[in-house]
């Protein structure tokens, strides 16, 4: 089973707070809520008070019978009145609990959500997104479960104490009986739940392997179904499904032993307490009122007795799950700007002195790495893969910040500058465009915040009708999928150019997919890049012959350093690393 805990490690973001500071931290949480927190503690006050008056009252009663002065018709509607009113706080508590947790919850995950949104990309390189969505809603629900949890308990507890106290002062014997069989009951249940928590995580985590299967599955299914290996697949799964049934049955079986030993107990100390306290009656030492009490009293104490057991190990997954919470809100930027100087219109002048990088912990992609684009210039990135053509472009786009050396803008450091507003002016267009649930004027207008009809429709013109019309057969207004099912790579990539065309940005990196399309769409899309490249600076990975043709200049990068570059001609005389290249991948396109 020691597979199943691998890969659960804490990582870069799981940051460890320490309990004094996790409860800072969860009290800070809290504080906005304080109004709520009081009422919800003044009406469980209230409740138990109520709960536990009516067997005091009830004993009192008896009492009054067999000394023959009758039930008295007030002591009756007391009782009455005060069940009436313990269930009228018990629901007020509830529903103020429920509203209390729920916009606590609400509030955890509108921050959880606003931070993941403000994170950086490198983030998430290193968490998916299936973490940070479970981050997000289920550990942010864990909070809240701890919440209603500990406030559940703090009644219960206030119960036990209030009863306890009660039965000492009629008799402290019999309070000493009731005290001697609780240790038993607590014992039992502490060591059961240890089993139990070991059978719950053993759940929990075959769970997340079926999911995950379910999940990797799902995302090859294309894959698979091509090299014909569902039987494979479908035995994968089988293998860990059958895991989960072995796991979960022994869950069940755990389950089925400890509540009826427990209830075995309890019921052994009802019986001690009953012959017990019949004892003290006889003698005279205890009325039967004050017996009857002592035997509601057990009855009432040994549940939340057994809760409390099982409370410590649902409090520590609520506490982990909320630390995780917290540690997404609080963790810091990987990008972190040194300053905010305005940014309004860029020249579009990119230049890398000395520059150092590397991802996180992993090997160095450049070193000592000088290059520089003039304002307008496009610029075609080629080379090997792995050679950092990417890295670059995500460098100057700020998703990722730099070791060392500078990184200037217009001549100013990139990190001084108002990173919103930089943003603004640079325009990224990735291999494969992202198409949103909205329709196609929505896909287009997302380029630029407040674009409205007409720069949709502009953006458009300026791709040319005559591709547009013939690629795109869906109308404006038509819907498209989350993901884009059912939009082509060519029909993607128009979208992408014509949102840079709504955004108009000062600098443009655009990573060419390399997914062809047939000549003429390739034709008309070159004809709107061409359009789309002028008056701005532009660094583009491509992998089209024609983007390289057209290109100013020609940047060949192997191993972050930069091998050759210069103009297309030029590269192809000198017969060095570019010519090797062209040869290998382009020369073919020549002829297609
Ligand atoms: N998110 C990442 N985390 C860690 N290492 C990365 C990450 N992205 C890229 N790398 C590494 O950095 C180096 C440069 O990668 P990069 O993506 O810039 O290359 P590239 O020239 O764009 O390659 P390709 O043509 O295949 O896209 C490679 O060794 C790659 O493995």
């Amino acid at each position: 089973m020691s597979d199943l805990f691998a890969g659960l490690h804490a990582d870069a973001y799981d940051r460890v707070y320490g309990n004094r500071r996790l409860l800072a931290r969860i009290l800070r949480q809290l504080r906005a809520h304080r109004a709520g927190m009081v009422g919800s503690a003044l009406l469980v006050a209230g409740s138990v008070l109520l709960t536990a008056s009516v067997p005091i009252v009830v004993s009192r009663l008896i009492d009054q019978a067999g000394g023959g002065s009758g039930p008295g018709l007030l002591l009756c509607l007391f009782v009455v009145a005060a069940a009436v009113l313990a269930w009228a706080m018990n629901w007020a508590r509830q529903a103020i609990t429920a509203r209390l947790v729920g916009g606590m919850v609400y509030q955890l995950q509108s921050e959880a959500a606003d931070a993941a949104l403000a994170k950086d990309v490198a983030f998430y390189d290193e968490n998916s997104v299936g973490k940070v969505l479970s981050r997000v809603t289920g550990d942010t629900e864990g909070f809240g479960s701890v919440l209603t949890l500990t406030l559940n308990l703090i009644s219960q507890l206030f119960l036990v104490v209030l009863l306890g106290g009660v039965v000492f002062w009629i008799d402290p014997g019999l309070g000493l009986v009731i005290v001697a069989a609780l240790p038993f009951l607590l014992g039992t249940a502490l060591a059961f739940r240890r089993v139990a928590r070991t059978a719950a995580s053993a759940t929990r985590r075959v769970m997340a392997k079926v999911n995950a299967n379910v999940h990797e599955t799902m995302l090859g299914i294309a894959v698979a179904k091509n090299f014909g290996r569902e039987q494979a697949v479908y035995g994968d799964f089988d293998e860990v499904n059958r895991l989960s049934y072995r796991v979960y049955v022994r869950q069940g079986l755990i389950y089925a032993v400890i509540l009826p030993v427990l209830t075995l107990l309890a019921g052994l100390a009802t019986a001690v307490v009953l012959y017990q306290g019949g004892r003290f009656a006889v003698l005279g030492r205890l009325s039967a009122g004050e017996w009857y009490f002592a035997l509601q009293a057990l009855g009432m104490l040994w549940q939340p007795v057994t809760q409390a057991a099982s409370f410590w190990s649902l409090f520590q997954q609520g506490l982990a799950a909320a630390e995780r919470v917290f540690a997404l809100i609080d963790s810091d930027h990987a990008v972190v700007q040194s300053g905010n100087a305005p940014v309004t219109a860029l020249s579009g002048a990119v230049e890398a002195r000395g520059l150092h990088f590397r991802y996180g912990s992993g090997a160095t992609v450049f070193r000592d790495f000088d290059v520089r684009l003039a304002p307008r210039e496009t610029v075609a990135v080629v080379g090997h893969t792995g050679g950092g053509k990417s890295t670059l472009a995500k460098l100057i786009a700020r998703a990722y910040d730099f070791q060392g050396g500078e990184l200037l803008v217009d001549g100013r450091d990139i990190r001084g500058l108002d990173l919103l507003a930089y943003r603004r002016r640079v325009g990224v267009v990735p291999q494969h465009p992202f198409i949103f649930a909205g329709t196609l004027a929505e896909n287009i207008a997302y380029g630029r915040p407040g674009a409205d009809r007409a720069d949709v429709v502009r953006a458009v013109e300026r791709i040319g009708h005559r591709v547009w019309d013939r690629s795109m057969p869906m109308s404006l207004d038509d819907p498209l999928a989350a993901g884009g099912q059912g939009v082509s790579v060519g029909q993607r990539q128009l979208i992408a150019l014509a949102r840079m065309f709504v955004r108009e940005p000062d600098i443009l990196l655009l990573d060419e997919p390399t997914a062809s399309v047939d000549p003429l769409t390739e034709r008309g899309i070159q004809d709107a890049l061409s359009r789309l490249c002028a008056d701005r600076t532009v660094l583009v990975i491509a992998h089209r012959l024609s983007t390289i043709r057209r290109a100013d200049r020609v940047l060949v990068l192997h191993g972050g350093e930069i091998a050759e570059q210069g103009g297309f001609g030029e590269l192809l005389r000198r017969d060095g690393p570019f010519a090797a290249l062209y040869a290998t991948y382009y020369a073919h396109q020549e002829s297609a």
